[in-house]
């Protein structure tokens, strides 16, 4: 079952569509991340799902449960969702135990079981013996934590995120990360993660929804978005590659034969005519080898355990000019080099 849907959800703000008829299903215990730029609209969908927002036109429904629709709206604090931010808005003058226990508080829950509770959630964040602690005297990561441990301790089955790791430096935002997946493992609770780093979203979620212009262009799984983006904006958004030009031969189930620079090879493909195509070629699926796409080296950038090679195709007649790949190499490459490629796996882009 569905715990979330969003059917032909719109924002406007004046006249802008900050969300534009959204329609998705949030699956109950699934992980979605919604991914895309700034400005995309991921904010207004996660505030619109919290109840901070009222609709412009379309519908928020939880089950069978109607949350909103323009005309009337079940008011956030009814609506039985944890929602955490990238401002932790931790209460200064309270220790971590007090500032984990106020939700439980707020609900007159009983002591002896609040006692119990926020040790129960401090555990699973991996704040144990930080009870007494007061808030101005933790880091960024453990205020993260223990923002995390108050949103958890009221036990919702949804939970919401709107870029809790932003404020967080690369060491403790992986760290995080694990701590988000021991979460949805335990807790089995069906969340909603906005981020705009791509690899947060690759790691964490079960499902990514890339969005652009308060539309939605690709929700599916990580490998999915990965591998056969929907169109040429996803597969500019998600992961490093290369789009050329090239000219479908035959198709068949699933792949098709393309011509890419006078080069002839078998690329995966969701059904096209012949003609030509955009063809996707990530870096890890190309290769120097002794035959195969002729490329000439433009430069070379270390970039930790491999060189980034940036390569020219060859120009031919009736071609787009200036086609350019990127590869990742052990060793450096001199500028100037003309090497062979073997590619191991494409993309044709959808309508591109
Ligand atoms: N309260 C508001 N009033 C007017 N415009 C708004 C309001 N909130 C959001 N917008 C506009 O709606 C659009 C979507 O904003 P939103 O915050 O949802 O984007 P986002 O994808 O979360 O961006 P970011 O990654 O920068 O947080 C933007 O153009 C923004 O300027």
């Amino acid at each position: 079952m569905s715990e979330i849907r969003v059917e032909r959800l719109t924002k406007r703000f004046n006249e802008t569509a900050a969300l534009d008829a959204v329609s998705l299903e949030f699956a109950a215990g699934s992980f979605t991340a919604l991914l895309g730029p700034s400005g995309c609209g991921k904010t207004t969908m996660l505030r619109l799902i919290a109840g901070f927002e009222a609709p412009s036109e379309g519908r928020v429904l939880f089950g069978d449960e109607l949350m909103a629709d323009p005309q009337q709206q079940v008011p956030p604090e009814a609506r039985g969702v944890g929602v955490v931010f990238q401002s932790y808005a931790l209460w200064p003058h309270m220790d971590v135990a007090e500032n984990v226990a106020y939700p439980l508080r707020a609900r007159h829950v009983k002591r002896g079981e609040i006692a119990g509770r926020v040790g129960a959630v401090l555990d699973i964040v991996g704040l144990n013996g930080f009870e007494s602690r007061r808030i101005e005297e933790l880091s960024g990561g453990q205020r993260q934590r223990v923002a995390l441990a108050r949103c958890l301790v009221a036990d919702a089955k949804i939970i919401l995120f709107d870029e809790p790791l932003a404020n967080l430096d690369m060491h403790l935002r992986s760290s995080m990360v694990d701590a988000f997946r021991d979460i949805h493992r335990r807790t089995g609770a069906t969340i909603v993660y906005v981020t705009h780093d791509q690899a947060e979203a690759l790691a964490l979620a079960d499902r990514v929804a890339i969005m652009s212009e308060g539309k939605v262009l690709q929700a599916a799984a990580p490998q999915e978005v990965y591998r056969a983006p929907a169109n040429a904006t996803v597969a500019g958004f998600v992961g490093r590659g290369s789009i050329v030009a090239g000219l479908a031969i035959d198709h068949a189930e699933g792949s098709a034969t393309v011509d890419i620079a006078g080069h002839r090879l078998m690329v995966r493909s969701a059904g096209t005519s012949a003609g030509p195509v955009k063809i996707l070629l990530r870096p890890e699926a190309l290769r120097i080898s002794p035959e195969g796409m002729p490329a000439t080296v433009l430069d070379s950038i270390y970039r930790g355990p491999v060189h980034e090679v940036r390569l020219a195709l060859p120009m031919l007649p009736g071609q787009d000019p200036g086609q350019e790949l990127l590869i990742d190499s052990t060793e450096a490459i001199a500028v100037g080099q003309r090497v062979h490629l073997t590619v191991s796996d494409a993309w044709i882009i959808p309508g591109a």
